[in-house]
């Protein structure tokens, strides 16, 4: 059996950190209507979860306009799970926002009712991650503190100590993605999701090797602690996700059928 997470979280119609690893879908589009369309399709492809990476959003600025779209893209999807994510410019973020604006979204989306979860980075210090706990807390929204390395995979002390201080600053799910340059990276960072999976942290994870190097660990991450896949529906929002069906037949291989059934 593969190791799961000591908690589990509950959102709607699905087990985070459950026996299974889930699979998400990000939403990337620039305008509402390729974002709906976007939603549109997501019935047929069945993700467990749904991303809205509302930094590739033409609007993503205009509070109200993000709000609206945010309610047409609920609407859409039902009772799929939703991740909001406003990604910061220097960790692989489309747009660069002052940070005063980027909060004053982020807790718009968690304010509406329409999210489940809101992804921000550990990067954003004390003061910013304090104010988004603070929200989520209020309206019962899952907060992931994540962290993004697109230049390389730095040694498994750091990420394993990353993911000790997402989880201490709040998380309740601590995510990682780093790029390898070699095959030995991903084994640097299974083995870190490895350590972590089996040490303090209790809460479901989220760990990722970027690239065509890392795939294996988008595939097979769930067997050492990993709990989140993100895979490409309509448009891929990082380096080496994997198109969700083919995802999900290599993960049928790993973690049986039930796989997203
Ligand atoms: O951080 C993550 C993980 C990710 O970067 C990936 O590598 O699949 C994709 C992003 O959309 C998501 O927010």
């Amino acid at each position: 059996m593969r190791q799961q997470s000591r908690k589990q979280i509950r959102i709607r119609n699905v087990v985070i950190g459950g026996p299974l690893p889930l699979i998400c879908l990000p939403l990337v589009a620039a305008t509402r209507a390729e974002l709906i369309a976007q939603a549109q399709g997501l019935a047929a492809l069945q993700p467990d979860l749904v991303e809205w990476r509302a930094d590739g959003f033409g609007a993503v600025e205009d509070v109200a306009a993000c709000l609206s779209a945010l309610d047409e893209l609920r609407r859409t999807i039902g009772e799929m799970p939703l991740i909001f994510t406003c990604r910061i410019d220097r960790e692989g973020g489309m747009r660069t926002l002052a940070p005063a604006k980027r909060l004053e979204i982020i807790v718009a989306a968690i304010a509406s009712g329409a999210v489940d979860l809101v992804d921000i980075e550990l990067g954003n210090g004390r003061e910013f991650i304090d104010a988004v706990r603070q929200h989520t807390r209020a309206n019962r929204v899952a907060l992931i503190l994540s962290y993004h390395n697109f230049k390389e995979t730095p040694d498994e002390t750091f990420i394993y100590n990353t993911l000790l201080a997402a989880w201490q600053a709040g998380a309740d799910i601590p995510k990682l993605a780093v790029m390898p340059r070699e095959y030995r990276d991903v084994l640097v960072l299974l083995s870190a999701t490895d350590r972590a999976r089996n040490s303090v942290i209790d809460s479901p994870l989220v760990t990722i090797s970027m690239g065509e190097q890392g795939a294996v660990s988008r595939v097979a991450g769930g067997l050492f602690g990993s709990d989140i896949t993100f895979a490409v529906g309509t448009a891929a929002s990082a380096p080496g996700q994997i198109p969700i069906a083919q995802l999900r037949s290599g993960m049928a291989v790993l973690f049986g059928n039930r796989q997203g059934a």
